[in-house]
């Protein structure tokens, strides 16, 4: 039996990465210095797998930004508006920092391609664009780099590649009249070399991951797998090829990839147990075929129950010998924290709950603990399983989760709890009498810079190197200053800036009941950012208000209405390492119920206009379309159940980032929020096809300019897309907003964008109604 890992985080024990690209893209450190970050991450990341006995140690499993990007620069996909930037750039790295981030810089000025959710995680990847006549060339040799790296420390990897039919399938075509997947036969030869090269240099087993098996494939995508892995098979005999399908069962697919002649297998049996039986009574499973058994959570922090996992183990085991198992986390270690060991203090994370929870590193030590049980027909009566039981039972049966209050207040919710009391149109009336607010009104998403400055005060004040009082008193210098500067900008609908937030979700998280939250847990969410998710393991609950004070203290400074910003449940749902012992639908209706309180407490305040962020909704549909009715229902459901109860006469908004609307319109028709400001500068307002086609109701805010990059637009550029979007909808129903919060901005790019924007606007509401050209 052989233990595996199919992906390790990348950004350090401490996001020495992403220090490390924040300081080379402000020119303070070279990019020798990043380098060897890099390099010196990978080692470690290395040799920790390899102490901790796991066989199959996975190497190009690093990326300085993201995997779907660094195939893009090892196939040469390379958008032809780097050509540029290819030009000036002195190394390949600064090319692929451009691809991901836009460059404005020594007169070239080139966009960033979009970037989307990575399936149903909180990562994302920049998404791969294809033309018509699209060629590939083996431009970046990574991979075969960094087996070689791993080779001189000692350490013999499974390169892992992100497979061919995924790859085509995450990207988009940029011109019409071909599909992207007709560039296969194109691709493969690109594949191919860098295979043979991986060969050459001595690798034997290789992973790919084909996670878009977990997804509904046409007989075409079907067929393309089996052409691809066939010939691979053939081709590299001398290669042990682990196929890698994850974040799900592999569905309607089974047959095509049990067909396959690949070494292994692998099954993610955290989220698709029952395949297992059926793969094992299927009789199809190939002679030579190993599998992988994906039985260690790579999406959650809990602890593996150590009898449910040998259960399967054993049963696998039974059936086709020690010899053809290998047992591996469900998917990349990627989507967890690196080390629970980091956490310390337990005032954050009770010894209680820490007892419950396994991070990557703890993740390799269960492996590894599994690995000796399985092979130990006694395993019940041995000390490892004895303590990992004794955990179990004290998490079951532990006080700090049932709390008879919260499940009360549910039981007694009614139909009416769910919906506005009149209709929009009605709603619009009375709101437009109430805000007086021009046409193309203008507002942002909610935060603006999170400047150093704002980071090391809250950090001082976490330690108790600052008083309370002083750091409430920053925070409300910071909070006035941007009141004054957005009445100065124009903006007709202002907001306090979030200041006082570490995260949308983690600072709701910190204040709610049923939840802990970590000193050190991050995870990558894009490029350099990462992420604290909070950890709900029991009922949730609001003790007391959470945003009151700052929106009311906002509202105070201004005679404008002050927009109130909250987190929505199902984004707090999504974006938390949520409780495993209860559906995921009933612990997002008790968020709901905190953020109703919230959200009634705002108005209460006379707060008018109140914003409740959901840019997680589409990433939590299930990936297969059989599952979305029943999520789409609770997760509506919980959404209005949080944003219902408030007069007809205050706005509700919601915003969304980064999503494809199409396919689930009707379930953002059915939130019913007043206003939606979505993410679409990147794709240029492609998205805003799906609002106008479906005749959506309500009104509309469409990103007009990309947040995620420090480029800032022209007026042409935002008049352009004003005008776009006017075609579409009418002006009526526009808002004039950037794609999404300003946290990550500095102040300059902030000011001079959103003073661009404000004019926009201005020169949209004179020229309405007048035919564009
Ligand atoms: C909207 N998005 C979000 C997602 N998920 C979330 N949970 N939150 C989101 O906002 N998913 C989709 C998108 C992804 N977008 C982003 C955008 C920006 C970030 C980001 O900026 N992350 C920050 C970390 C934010 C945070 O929690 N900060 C804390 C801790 C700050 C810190 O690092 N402190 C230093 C000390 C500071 C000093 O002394 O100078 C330290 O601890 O060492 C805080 O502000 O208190 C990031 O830097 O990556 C994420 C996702
Ligand atoms: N209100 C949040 C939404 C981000 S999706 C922000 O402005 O950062
Ligand atoms: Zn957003």
């Amino acid at each position: 039996m052989k233990t595996s890992n199919l992906g390790y985080p990348r950004i350090g024990a401490h996001r020495e990465l992403k220090r490390a690209c924040e300081k080379y893209w402000s020119n303070k450190i070279s990019l020798e210095d990043l380098v060897e970050v890099g390099k010196s991450i990978r080692a470690e990341n290395w040799k920790l797998q390899k102490e901790r006995g796991i066989d199959l140690v996975p190497s190009n499993d690093f990326s300085f930004y993201d995997q779907v990007l660094d195939t893009t620069l090892m196939v040469g996909a390379i958008p032809d508006r780097y050509k540029n930037a290819k030009k000036s750039s002195k190394n390949i790295l600064d090319l692929y920092f451009a691809m991901a981030r836009g460059l404005q810089k020594d007169g070239v000025d080139v966009i960033a391609m979009e970037m989307t959710k990575w399936f149903d995680t909180n990562y994302h990847y920049i998404v791969p664009e294809f033309t018509k006549d699209q060629e590939f060339e083996l431009v970046s040799q990574k991979i075969v780099k960094e087996f070689q790296e791993a080779k001189h420390l000692g350490i013999h990897t499974k390169p892992v590649l992100l497979g061919p039919v995924t790859y085509l399938l995450l990207g988009k075509e940029k011109e019409e009249d071909f599909h992207r997947l007709d560039l296969l036969p194109k691709l493969i030869p690109v594949y191919h070399s860098i295979l043979k090269m991986l060969a050459d240099a001595g690798a034997t087993w290789i992973q790919f991951d084909e996670p878009m098996l977990s997804t509904d494939l046409s007989e075409k995508e079907k067929e393309a797998i089996g052409k691809v892995y066939n010939g691979i098979t053939e081709a590299f005999s001398n290669l042990k090829i682990l196929l890698a399908g994850y974040f799900g069962d592999y569905g309607n697919n089974l047959d095509t990839v049990l067909n396959l002649p690949v070494c292994a297998l692998h099954l993610d049996l955290k989220r698709g147990q029952g395949q297992l039986d059926q793969v094992l009574e299927s009789g199809k499973l190939k002679e030579n075929t190993s599998l992988s058994l994906g039985v260690i959570d790579g999406r959650n922090v809990w602890k593996n129950d150590f009898e449910s996992s040998l259960r399967l183990i054993q049963k696998a085991k039974e059936k086709l010998g020690e010899e053809r198992i290998i047992i591996s986390p469900s998917c990349s270690l990627l989507h967890v924290p690196n080390d629970l060991n980091l956490e310390q203090n337990e005032g954050l994370l009770s010894t209680e709950v820490k007892d419950w929870m396994a991070f990557a590193k703890q993740k390799l030590e269960e492996l590894q603990s599994l690995k000796i049980l399985a092979s130990n027909l006694d395993y019940k009566s041995q000390q490892l399983f004895l303590d990992n039981a004794a955990s179990m039972e004290k998490r079951r049966s532990s006080k700090l989760i049932h709390k008879p209050k919260v499940k009360q207040r549910m039981e007694q919710l009614e139909e009416r709890d769910y919906s506005r009391d009149s209709s929009f149109d009605q709603r619009k009336v009375l709101q437009e009498e109430h805000l007086k607010l021009p046409l193309f009104p203008t507002t942002t998403i909610g935060s603006f810079p999170q400047t150093q400055e704002v980071r090391r005060n809250r950090s001082m004040f976490k330690k108790g190197a600052l008083e309370e009082q002083a750091y409430v008193n920053f925070l409300m210098e910071k909070t006035t200053d941007a009141i004054g500067l957005q009445e100065e900008i124009g903006l007709d609908v202002p907001v306090h800036g979030e200041f006082e937030r570490n995260d949308m979700v983690e600072y709701f998280g910190e204040q709610l009941e049923g939840f802990t939250f970590t000193q050190n847990g991050w995870v990558q969410s894009y490029g350099s950012r990462c992420v604290k998710p909070p950890i709900v393991y029991g009922d949730v609950s609001r003790p007391v208000p959470m945003t009151v004070f700052w929106t009311s203290f906002a509202q105070s400074l201004t005679d404008k209405p002050v927009k109130g910003m909250l987190t929505g449940p199902v984004t707090i749902l999504q974006w938390s390492f949520v409780r495993d012992d209860q559906a995921r639908s009933v612990t997002c209706e008790q968020i709901a119920l905190a953020i109703l309180d919230e959200v009634l407490d705002l108005e209460k305040e006379g707060i008018n206009i109140i914003q409740v962020d959901e840019p997680a909704i589409r990433e939590g549909l299930p990936l297969r379309k059989k599952d979305w009715e029943k999520y789409l229902n609770w997760a509506i459901g919980a959404f209005k159940l949080s944003t219902s109860g408030v007069k007809d006469s205050t706005q509700i908004h919601t915003h969304m980032c980064y999503s494809e609307f199409n396919d689930i319109i009707q379930s953002i028709a059915d939130m019913d929020a007043d206003v939606i400001t979505i993410e679409c500068s990147r794709s240029q307002m492609e998205l805003l096809d799906a609002f106008s086609e479906f005749d959506y109701p309500n009104d509309i805010g469409p990103g007009v300019y990309d947040i995620h990059s420090p480029r800032v637009p022209s007026k042409e550029e935002i008049i352009k897309l004003l005008q776009k979007a006017e075609h579409v909808l009418p002006a009526s129903k526009l808002w004039v907003n950037p794609d999404c919060g300003l946290k990550t901005r500095g102040w300059e790019e902030t000011i001079s964008a959103l003073k661009i924007m404000v004019s926009a606007a201005q020169q949209m509401r004179e020229t309405v109604g007048q035919p564009s050209n």
